[in-house]
């Protein structure tokens, strides 16, 4: 069963190694078919270099294998969270990209600094808060989820295609397997810049909101969210 989608989400976990994304097992891509309510996702701990697109896992929206012969993702629940609060979204990518996840360890959100960053991040890039204790012990996958939905709570999907779980990495999303993993190649340049810029000068000013709109207005336009709250005189 959904063979289109399985190639997509094997093609698309292929990607994480071929952008030097991830090492060993870590990270995973899924999809979700929207029609049959279905996710398809890498299986866990399997070795990116003997896997195969039959090998990915079909599960419902409560985690529940409907098809496949090895375990999916660990993270799967945290996908799943995030496609039942985000319906614009029909694709997840979480990894341990290096410069994302220093910033993630370091507890420090992505600053707008550069031009690069506007055109895909409108502001900073945002970080969760540490998951606690209660909630890591209760259910920690999907507690991950319930974490990233909160800090988003309030923007829009679009103006951040991605986010920094303290202490752990980037999870990214898209329109489909593929745009999610070009997001969190976008999000690991745009951290690797700016990780070297702060290292440069500490004390660099955030790029003015002017250039800012200038730029994510340009690329996502009048009919993106910030489009129309800019057209209604808001922020
Ligand atoms: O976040 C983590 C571990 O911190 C996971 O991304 C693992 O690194 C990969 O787990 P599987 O997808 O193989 O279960």
């Amino acid at each position: 069963m959904l063979e289109n989608l399985k190639r997509d989400v094997f093609d698309a976990n292929l990607r994480l190694v071929e952008y030097n994304l991830i090492i060993s097992t870590w990270g995973n891509v899924s999809g979700i078919d929207r029609d049959k309510n279905l996710v398809v996702i890498k299986p866990s701990g399997v070795d990116y270099d003997e896997m195969t697109a039959d090998d990915m896992v079909v599960v419902d929206m409560n985690g529940n294998v409907v098809e496949g012969e090895l375990k999916p993702s660990s993270d799967t629940p945290t996908h799943i969270e995030l496609y039942k609060a985000f319906p614009g979204i029909n694709g997840i990518t979480h990894s341990h990209s290096t410069y994302a996840t220093v910033f993630a360890q370091a507890l420090m959100e992505i600053p707008c600094l550069g031009t690069t960053h506007a055109d895909n991040f409108y502001g900073s890039v945002p970080l969760t808060r540490f998951l606690t204790e209660e909630e890591v012990m209760s259910d920690y996958e999907k507690n991950t989820g319930l974490v990233i939905i909160e800090r988003l709570a309030g923007m829009q999907i679009e103006s951040a295609p991605g986010i920094l779980v303290a202490g752990h990495g980037p999870f990214c999303w898209g329109k489909s397997p593929a745009e999610s993993v070009e997001k969190n190649l976008i999000l690991e340049k745009i951290a690797e810049i700016a990780f070297k810029t702060l290292s440069l000068n500490k004390d660099v000013q955030n790029l003015p909101d002017y250039i800012l709109n200038k730029h994510f207005m340009r690329k996502h336009g009048p009919n993106s969210y910030y489009g129309q709250m800019k057209q209604q005189g808001e922020k």
